[in-house]
């Protein structure tokens, strides 16, 4: 077999973002085989704005979109004002790259304890979550008068344009049909959001055309973390805007186990530009420094950039090995380097 070679970009980031990403090198490294990741290390965050006052300069911007792909911790710092780094590093990259797919898969390993009640997990618990991930309210169309004021307004307007919703939803769609249950629901707010929601299920109705096989369904958000909580089986394939996406995926990745345990993808699926995966959880500041984050969520990230570099075979190791640490777990605390070192060892 042909020895294959990939160049990563990593961003540790902030708090315990490095710690994680660590341990998902660790595993990417235990892959080994006939694959070569060379990997180059990128420092932004907290610590370089502190040094030199920048965020994400053009000419870093320029060389991740060399590699052929990135894998993030976190960014946010508390000792940064906020939204600094959310704002200058995190969304740019998200923007600059469009990766206008974020995708963030909630299933509940064997052996993995939930809050929910038994008989609700067993009915399963296994679905993707498919953000938009260029607009809504995170593309910084607002602003503010009169600040400190007793006149001050504030706007953060969402924007909705038929071209990013009609790619995004036709990427869910094709997720729905590749899946045993061919299962779609829009998750927003039209009954209020007029203006956005009748665009999001109008585009999703006239795409849906295209997918006979797909069977649709509609619930507003509030009453999607209902049914998060209460019976998270009815959902296959959830297609929803850049905010409400945000929301309901920590509560996804809560009801799946933790978010210690929940992985992402930004992904530009014209592969135009290089896609990036990380924990969907942050920087974590309460336990940062600590070595007691749980790495396992930048494990799975790892596994999936794996996946995306068409390494599907070798992304289906790293998740079999996670499967069987989980269910070897149970409730022991280990620290992050050491649930690292378990999962590569069984690679
Ligand atoms: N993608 C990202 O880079 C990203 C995502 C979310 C938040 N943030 C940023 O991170 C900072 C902190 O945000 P937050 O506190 O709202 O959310 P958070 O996800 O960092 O933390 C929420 C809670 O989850 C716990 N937690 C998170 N990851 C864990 C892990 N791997 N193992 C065990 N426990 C874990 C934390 O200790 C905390 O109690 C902010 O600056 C925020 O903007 C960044
Ligand atoms: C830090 C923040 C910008 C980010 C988001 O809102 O997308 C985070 O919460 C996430 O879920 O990745
Ligand atoms: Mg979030």
């Amino acid at each position: 077999m042909t020895q294959q070679s990939f160049d990563i970009a990593v961003i540790g980031g902030d708090g315990i973002g490095p710690e994680v990403v660590a341990e998902g090198l660790k595993v990417i490294d235990a892959v080994g085989g006939d694959v070569t990741v060379r990997t180059t290390e990128y420092d932004l965050g907290a610590t370089r704005w502190h040094r030199t006052g920048e965020t994400l300069p053009d000419s870093v911007l320029s060389e991740l979109r060399g590699h052929d792909g990135i894998l993030l911790g976190a960014i946010g710092d508390p000792g940064v004002p906020s939204g600094v780094l959310e704002r200058g590093v995190l969304l740019p990259l998200r923007f600059a790259l469009d990766h206008y797919v974020n995708l963030r898969p909630a299933k509940l390993f064997p052996g993995v304890t939930s809050p929910l009640a038994d008989h609700v997990t067993s009915k399963g618990l296994d679905f993707v979550v498919v953000r938009e991930g260029t607009e809504g309210p995170y593309t910084g169309n607002g602003g503010a008068l009169r600040v400190g004021t007793p006149a001050e307004v504030a706007t953060e307007v969402s924007v909705n344009t038929r071209f990013g919703i009609e790619r995004v939803v036709r990427d869910a769609f094709a997720r729905a049909q590749a899946r045993p249950r061919q299962h779609l629901t829009l998750v927003h707010k039209h009954n209020v959001l007029t203006h956005a929601g009748h665009l999001w299920r109008r585009t999703v109705e006239e795409v849906g055309a295209e997918f006979p096989d797909v069977e649709t369904a509609y619930q507003h958000v509030d009453a999607a973390t209902i049914f998060l909580a209460t019976d998270p089986a009815r959902f296959d394939v959830i297609v929803t805007d850049n905010l409400f996406g945000d929301i309901i995926t920590d509560i996804a990745a809560a009801v799946a186990g933790g978010i210690g345990l929940a992985a992402s993808g930004n992904i530009n699926p014209t592969r135009e530009s290089p896609s990036m995966f990380e924990p969907v959880h942050g920087s974590a500041p309460d336990i940062a420094g600590q070595g007691k984050a749980d790495p396992t969520a930048a494990i799975l990230s790892a596994s999936m950039l794996l996946a995306h570099l068409g390494l599907g075979a070798q992304a289906e190791r790293v998740e079999t090995a996670v499967a069987a640490d989980l269910a070897e777990r149970g409730t022991a605390s280990r620290a992050t380097s050491q649930i690292g070192d378990a999962i590569a060892a069984r690679l």
